[in-house]
């Protein structure tokens, strides 16, 4: 079924930064590092926000997503410094008199920020206004509207989406609530962050169908309890957070192994053997899950203290893959898909309609235009792994559509990756460590 693409952004508007994506010619093999998670450098700038003393976090992913956190935070009392490699956070002092002008916080197009910065925006008891590029004015928020509501805050917010207003001396008691978290995983994070803060912790329900992106979730439950909160599942889908602030952090941020997937993926793309250094023996991020994507597609995948080595198989193999827990990989694993002998199925990310732009949409046409064989389904993409022809991909402000863009340049001519500097969310030196990737052996 092909569905019918109603919220395509605007394309005749003029591209900036147009990258034409190398060609690999031959394996590619290297070594590469990363820079540290998105996910993670943003719950422990919220955490040492809330914290009872003076955090550090070290290795900080710098891109756009966390200078927007930083800069929100920053906003709402905390006082935040940039010591070498490290940020020092002084935290807010919630007992600070709360008169003032209006906050105002920008958004960009970040996720966390949007989910996470309302509920602790709101425990300050400020009056805050929360905006965003235009694609975040529709991502879906009215969970964290309504949930915040119901704990006491009083928000002004048209269609319940961005912008929003949040009215001053909303101050959060806490205690139970049930939402429906089935659109986002950073509804549930968002309100558990800041629940350490609520006098009455927070008691958090899902009721709707299961929770997307559980890594995340699972991420969220790991941080909070390293910072000494007490939060439990006591069973699936229904989390207590007592209250209690966070300990000092004194943190060191893994690599974003989300980012790092897309370099993997160059070793699938062209039978090659890449590691990413320093890949953590344990994590919670999402990322991690595309070890097994890459046996999926019939790599050999080694895991041990120099990093993660992936050796691409000669004929990438099709896969069908559940990737409603780890989502955010859609766009990279897309891409291989589209190199595979065989027909992809990805399922399980009818959610993806609510990320940066409606990804199905977006890599439905993009993959489309450039000769791939893609159905667009409700909550799935079918692809057919086809010969690619060059041309425009655009990457519709996604920086997960950069990246898939460059993976497809490896084995095409003449593909042009549109405003590939809107990578700049979560990795602003992708195109260098790309082409370094290229050129370096190992
Ligand atoms: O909490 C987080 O850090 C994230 C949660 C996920 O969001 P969704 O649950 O909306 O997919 C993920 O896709 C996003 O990139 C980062
Ligand atoms: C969905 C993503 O980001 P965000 O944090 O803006 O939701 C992503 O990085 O793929």
């Amino acid at each position: 079924m092909r569905l019918a693409l109603t919220d395509t952004p605007d394309l005749s508007a003029p591209a900036t930064g147009d990258w034409l994506a190398p060609v690999a010619g031959g394996v590619v093999t290297a070594n590469v590092s990363v820079p540290g998670s998105k996910s993670l450098t943003n719950r422990y700038l919220i955490l040492a926000a809330l914290a009872e003393s003076e955090s550090f976090v070290r290795g900080w992913l710098r891109s756009r997503d966390t200078r927007l956190m930083v800069e929100a935070l920053t906003a709402l009392g905390a006082d935040i410094e940039e010591v070498d490699d490290s940020l020092r956070i002084t935290p807010i002092d919630f007992s600070a008199h709360l008169d003032g002008p209006p906050i105002t916080v920008d958004c960009g197009l970040a996720g966390t920020v949007m989910r996470f910065v309302p509920p602790l925006a709101a425990a300050t008891g400020r009056e805050v206004v929360l905006d965003g590029d235009e694609q975040a004015r529709v991502r879906p928020m009215s969970v964290i509207i309504d949930a915040l509501t119901r704990l006491g805050a009083s928000i002004t917010a048209e269609n319940n989406l961005l912008p929003m207003t949040i009215h001053a001396q909303s101050h959060l008691r806490g205690g139970h609530l049930e939402i429906d978290a089935s659109a986002s995983s950073q509804f549930v994070s968002g309100m558990l962050l800041t629940a350490p803060v609520m006098p009455l912790g927070i008691e958090l329900v899902n009721r709707g169908e299961s929770v997307p992106s559980r890594a995340h979730v699972d991420m969220t439950l790991e941080v909070l309890a390293d910072a000494g909160v007490d939060v439990t599942e006591p069973e699936p889908e229904r989390w207590i957070v007592e209250p209690g602030l966070p300990r000092g952090l004194d943190v060191h941020v893994e690599p974003d192994l989300s980012n790092a997937a897309a370099f993997v993926a160059a070793a699938l793309a062209t039978n090659g053997d890449v590691t990413v250094l320093d890949w953590p023996a344990h994590t919670t991020q999402a990322g991690d899950g595309f070890r097994t994507i890459a046996e999926a597609f019939g790599a050999t995948v080694t895991l041990d203290r120099n990093g993660l080595r992936v050796q691409g198989p000669e004929v990438l193999r099709a896969v069908d893959l559940d990737l409603s827990a780890v989502g955010e990989l859609t766009p990279v694993v897309a891409a291989l898909a589209a190199l595979a002998d065989g027909t992809s199925n990805l399922t399980g990310i009818g959610h993806l309609r609510g990320h940066e732009t409606d990804r199905l949409s977006a890599l439905r046409r993009e993959l489309g235009a450039i000769g791939v064989d893609v159905d667009e389904h409700p909550t799935a993409l079918t692809i057919t792994g086809s010969q690619l022809r060059g041309g425009t991909w655009h990457t519709y402000n996604d920086h997960r559509m950069v990246m898939a863009g460059a993976i497809l340049g490896l084995n095409v001519d003449g593909l042009v990756i549109e405003n590939a500097d809107t990578v700049a969310k979560t990795l602003p030196e992708f195109t260098q460590l790309w082409e370094a990737m290229l050129n370096r052996g190992v």
